[in-house]
């Protein structure tokens, strides 16, 4: 199995550039982030290049503290739509397969139909790109409009885009619907993406309540070949809580 640092967690204390050093120092077939947007797009193209691994996938922004996006927002469509442009600009920039568009705090039919609508105008935008939409457990992102697997799965039929896909991170999952081994096999045509994280504590991938060794087996199993995102928050420094990546590795 192959792995992508997340390095919005893994290397947090480096500059993005630098963290992409760090994780092919380390021994990483590739990277993903979070919110590069204060790093000029060169200077990460710069460093991937010079590693050769690729960003495998970066996030629309945030917003202000516990938003976690804007496009259910309703009434906040031209910023939501500024902000996927953005993002959809810097992953070209810097050669970024995927973007997820991220949902941010709402409910209800109104939020969803505003989402639909922004994630139709990302997938329109850059048919060159995976959009994806990732649920996320309602302990850490309270009133997240996207919490469930079969939701995101709904809006993925409904907009019928063959680039949008699922973010599939077994963390959030495995808090909020469990039996990961059916739901990796059952959704594996709409995932277009897969995290990893120990759970509840999301450390490192060798503790908790999910044995990866099972789920690495599973997905080379069932032949998906891309790195999986190393998503998790190691305690002290990233170097030092690698112990997990051999064993994985050789799966
Ligand atoms: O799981 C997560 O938190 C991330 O994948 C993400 O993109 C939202 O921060
Ligand atoms: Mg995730």
């Amino acid at each position: 199995m192959q792995f992508s640092a997340n390095l919005g967690f893994l290397w947090s204390d480096l500059a993005l550039p630098d963290a992409i050093r760090a994780a092919a120092a380390a021994g990483f077939d590739a990277v993903e982030c979070h919110w590069p947007y204060a790093h000029a797009p060169e200077a990460v193209s710069a460093a991937l290049a010079e590693t050769g691994l690729a960003m495998l996938g970066l996030n629309t922004l945030r917003g202000q503290p516990g938003e976690n996006g804007l496009s259910a927002i309703p009434g906040r469509e031209a910023e939501a739509r500024a902000e996927i442009d953005r993002a959809i600009t810097y992953a070209r920039a810097i050669g970024c397969g995927s973007v997820h568009v991220m949902a941010g705090v709402a409910e209800g039919p109104q939020a969803e139909t505003v989402f639909l609508a922004n994630l139709d105008h990302a997938c329109r935008a850059a048919p060159d790109l995976t959009i994806l939409i990732e649920p996320l457990n309602s302990y850490d992102a309270p009133g997240y409009f996207l919490s469930r697997s079969d939701q995101a799965v709904a809006l993925i039929e409904r907009l019928g885009h063959p680039n949008l896909k699922l973010m599939f991170d077994c963390y959030h999952l495995q808090i909020m619907e469990g039996d990961l081994t059916r739901r990796l096999t059952r959704l594996l045509p709409v995932i277009g993406h897969v995290q990893i994280a120990a759970v509840p504590d999301r450390g490192t991938p060798d503790h908790g309540e999910v044995d990866y060794r099972h789920i690495c087996a599973v997905l080379r199993d069932l032949g998906w070949d891309r790195p999986l995102g190393a998503e998790y928050k190691p305690v002290g420094a990233t170097g030092d809580s690698l112990g997990w990546l051999p064993e994985l590795r050789r799966i």
